[in-house]
C-alpha cells in the first residue's frame, strides 16, 4: 500500500461505521447485534446463498435493536419492489447492488429511503461514472467486481480508491476478513465512511461467526478509526 493513500488518519473525530451483511438466522441476528454494529444487512436477491427468502418472517427484522439500521440489499428489482419491501420490513436503507440508474436511485431516495449504491470495482472501473449518481444517493459502496453481483469474498486493490474524488461518503466492501482491521486503520481517504463485512465472517452462508464479528467491531472501534463528517 502506498503511504500517500494509506497513512494514519488522526485528524477527524468520528469512528468508522460498520455494517454486517447477509443475516437471516434469528439467534445469529441476536448474537451479532450484541456486538453493536451500526447497520445490519438482509439480502433480497433470490440467487444469493444469503437470500432471506420469498416470504421472510417479519420477526427476524423486528428483533434488531432500533439503534441498528436495517439494510435491504437488492439487485435490479423494480423500484416499487425495493420500496415496498423496505416499508414492509421496516428497513431504512436500500442497498442497490445491480446496474440501477441514477434516476432509479433518485426514485428510491425520494420515497424516503437512504440509498447505498454499490459499484463493482476493478482496474478498469471509471470513477467518473459516479458523478451522475452523486445527487441521487446517500452513500456509495465499493465492492469487488466478480462473477457474482456481490458476496464474492474477494478484495479489490484498495489503492484504486485514490481515483475516487467525489464528495459522497462511501462504504468499503468486498472480501473483508477478521485480520483486516490494521490495514483498514491506515486508509486515509476522506470519504471513507464505513466498512461492510459479509462472507469473510461466515461459518456458513448467512451464519456469521459472532465471536469474530464482535472482535472485529471492537478492533475497528478501539483503533479509533476516524472518518470525516461528510454525510449528505
Ligand atoms: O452476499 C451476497 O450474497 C450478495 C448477493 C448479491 C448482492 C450483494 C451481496 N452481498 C454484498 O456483497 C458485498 C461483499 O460481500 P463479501 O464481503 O465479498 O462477501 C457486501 O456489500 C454485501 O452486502
Amino acid at each position: 500500500m502506498s503511504k500517500h493513500h494509506f497513512s494514519k488518519n488522526m485528524e477527524s473525530d468520528k469512528a468508522l461505521k460498520i455494517k454486517v451483511c447477509g443475516m437471516r438466522d434469528p439467534e445469529n441476528i441476536d448474537a451479532v447485534c450484541a456486538a453493536r454494529p451500526d447497520y445490519l444487512g438482509f439480502i433480497f436477491y433470490p440467487k444469493s446463498k444469503r437470500y432471506v427468502g420469498e416470504k421472510p418472517d417479519p420477526a427476524i427484522f423486528a428483533r434488531v435493536p432500533s439503534e441498528i439500521e436495517k439494510v435491504g440489499v437488492f439487485v435490479n428489482d423494480e423500484p416499487n419492489v425495493v420500496i415496498d419491501s423496505c416499508q414492509q420490513f421496516g428497513l431504512a436503507v436500500a442497498q442497490l447492488h445491480g446496474s440501477e440508474t441514477p434516476d432509479y436511485c433518485g426514485a428510491v431516495k425520494k420515497a424516503g429511503l437512504t440509498v447505498f449504491k454499490a459499484f463493482s470495482i476493478d482496474e478498469d472501473f471509471d470513477f467518473g461514472l459516479l458523478e451522475s449518481y452523486s445527487k441521487m444517493v446517500d452513500f456509495f459502496l465499493f465492492d469487488t467486481k466478480g462473477r457474482l453481483p456481490g458476496g464474492t469474498g474477494e478484495k479489490f486493490n484498495w489503492q484504486l480508491l485514490d481515483h475516487y474524488t467525489d464528495n459522497v461518503p462511501f462504504f468499503l466492501s468486498g472480501g473483508i476478513g477478521p485480520g483486516d482491521a490494521p490495514e483498514i486503520r491506515n486508509i486515509s481517504h476522506p470519504q471513507l465512511f464505513g466498512i461492510d463485512i459479509n462472507s469473510g465472517f461466515e461459518l456458513k452462508p448467512a451464519l456469521k461467526d459472532a465471536r469474530k464479528t464482535a472482535k472485529f467491531v471492537k478492533e475497528v472501534r478501539d483503533f479509533g478509526i476516524k472518518r470525516n463528517d461528510t454525510g449528505n
